[in-house]
């Protein structure tokens, strides 16, 4: 079986540190930078950066609708840090959400002050039991809607979760050498991919 083509939006932030995890889970990475590569690719990965201004670009190219209608057919979606902001469908204090793919609501810069960044390693579900995670002005995954599983948990609080074809990681999974939560996405994808030619 050829190689799953994985996409990372490269409007901002951690582009290039996702596409080389991406190649040594066995992918190819593709950076995305018009809506039309959407079209090459089997999965996408929304990398870590700031959340307002991957917004703003992401109008500003069409890259909205363009994701959105990447999800409805369904491919999975993996958003990190500022992606799973993108992604979420609820953002605590906020009037809207931006994509609003993933059945789950965030805050942003959740751990206060003396906490802005930091690495500690923590079990994931389905992954590791001592995965290297760093944090960097981090979001909280608040709550999860009710198909969605939790991951990964850090002081009670959610920190990684899955709902069908998306996956979010409040810490940049990208930053270490250890692409076993890139792995478990590669497999997410090949099972979509197995699903959708089981369905035709
Ligand atoms: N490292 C990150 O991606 C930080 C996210 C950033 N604090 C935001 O709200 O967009």
């Amino acid at each position: 079986m050829s190689k799953p083509r994985i996409g990372v939006l490269a409007l901002q932030g951690a582009v290039a540190e996702h596409m080389r995890m991406l190649e040594l889970a066995g992918a190819e990475a593709i950076a995305i930078k018009k809506v039309d590569e959407l079209s090459e690719i089997d999965g996408l990965i929304i990398p870590g950066g700031e959340s307002t201004t991957i917004s703003k670009l992401m109008y500003k190219y069409g890259f909205m609708d363009a994701i959105r209608q990447f999800a409805n057919e369904k491919k999975p979606v993996f958003g990190t840090c500022a992606g799973a902001i993108l992604i979420a469908n609820e953002i605590e204090h906020a009037p809207e959400a931006h994509l609003g793919l993933m059945d789950m609501k965030v805050a942003r810069n959740a751990f206060g002050r003396q906490k802005e960044s930091f690495e500690i390693k923590m079990p994931i579900a389905g992954v590791a039991s001592d995965f290297p995670a760093v944090f960097i002005r981090a979001p909280l995954i608040l709550k999860i809607g009710n198909n969605g599983e939790v991951l990964a948990k850090h002081e009670d609080n959610i920190v990684a979760a899955r709902q069908g074809q998306f996956l979010a990681a409040s810490f940049h999974p990208e930053l270490t050498d250890d692409y076993r939560l890139h792995k478990y996405f590669l497999d997410m994808v090949k099972e979509y991919q197995t699903t959708g030619k089981a369905s035709v």
